[in-house]
């Protein structure tokens, strides 16, 4: 299967050299910096699932007239449009889209862009950053990749994802029911994140106080509100096991959002907390919480 990775940063880096490990036919687009820099370096991992530096095929937009079976979108979510336009040339006619960004309205783009049939669900639970060198670092040993058909159908097609995916030092699963992992993924990061951006903290120290607590769990209860009020598929008790998840995460723990604020970068407000508070909104649901950690990630934004 030929495997086209859209974005050689935390994420896209990280699976794409797992799938590089194990002899898949792997490419990167890239743009021109990064490309520069992994010529350079190589594609280089520091994980505490395994280090390991390789040399990548890379091509950059408008290259080449070559098609993929497979393209994995690794980008932000304020960096889709132009990806979309980007990859249209990459994209076979049988070809599947396996978006891995946090959120979900990039679905609605995707399919706008390319039509329902192409493009399959995806999430992933990692914790990486690139260092001042582009070295890929992965701090948590979770490196879970979940995919599957956004119908539920086990395809021809995704048995052959799967097949490829197979034998990698990463979590590789597929799912019979995407979508509500997706939206499962989608509450649990707007939480996460919103929370230990804000607040500038890993998630220990912020539960580890009562006020932390009850903060987590009312701004989960009003995610799962809007969710429930715009037909999301989430499962009745998704806001106490997220909860429990996020009590349950190493103390350290922090968020890419974080992560990326840290670093002055830009963070991804709108496409994460930004959509449902429009969706409360438009629903009338009181959403306080929600609205304070969005100022706060609005002014980080601003200034
Ligand atoms: N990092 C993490 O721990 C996790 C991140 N996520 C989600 O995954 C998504 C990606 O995050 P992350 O990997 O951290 O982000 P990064 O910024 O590390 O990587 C994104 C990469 O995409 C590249 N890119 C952007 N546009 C294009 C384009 N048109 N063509 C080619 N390359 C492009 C960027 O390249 P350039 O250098 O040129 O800007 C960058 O290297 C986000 O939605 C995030 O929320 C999900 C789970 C965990
Ligand atoms: C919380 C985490 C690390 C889980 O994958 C994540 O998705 C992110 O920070 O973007």
């Amino acid at each position: 299967m030929k495997i086209l990775i859209v974005g050689a940063g935390g994420i896209g880096g990280y699976f794409g050299a797992r799938l590089m490990e194990t002899g898949q036919d792997v490419t990167f687009l890239v743009r021109s910096r990064r490309k520069a820099q992994l010529e350079q370096t190589g594609l280089n991992i520091k994980s505490v699932n395994g280090d390991v530096k390789l040399v990548p095929k890379l091509i950059t937009a408008q290259q080449q007239e070559e098609q993929f079976d497979l393209v994995i979108l690794t980008v932000k979510s304020y960096q889709l449009e132009d990806a979309i336009e980007d990859i249209r040339p990459y994209v076979g006619v049988d070809g599947m889209i396996l978006p891995l960004l946090n959120g979900i309205s990039h679905v609605d783009d995707l399919v706008a862009a390319f039509g329902e049939e192409r493009v399959l669900g995806g999430l992933c639970f990692i914790e990486t950053t690139l260092d001042e060198n582009g070295t890929i670092v992965q701090t948590s040993p979770m490196n879970q990749l979940v995919f599957g058909e956004r119908s539920g159908k086990e395809t021809g097609r995704i048995l052959e994802v799967q097949r490829a995916f197979e034998g990698t030092k990463a979590d590789f699963s597929l799912s019979a029911n995407i979508e509500q992992d997706m939206w499962h993924k989608y509450l649990f990061i707007t939480a996460m994140s919103g929370i230990t951006a804000a607040m500038e903290s890993p998630i220990g120290p912020i539960r580890d106080l009562e006020s932390g607590q009850r903060t987590i769990a009312a701004l989960l209860q009003e995610l799962v509100s809007v969710m429930k009020a715009i037909g999301a598929p989430v499962k009745e008790t998704i806001a106490e096991n997220q909860l429990a998840k996020i009590n349950s995460l190493q103390p350290g723990m922090k968020s890419s959002m974080q992560r990326d604020m840290e670093k002055g970068q830009a963070i991804e407000a709108d496409h994460l907390q930004g959509y449902l508070l429009e969706k409360a909104a438009a629903e009338k649901i009181a959403v306080p919480v929600l609205d304070a950690i969005y100022t706060k990630l609005k002014l980080y934004e601003i200034n």
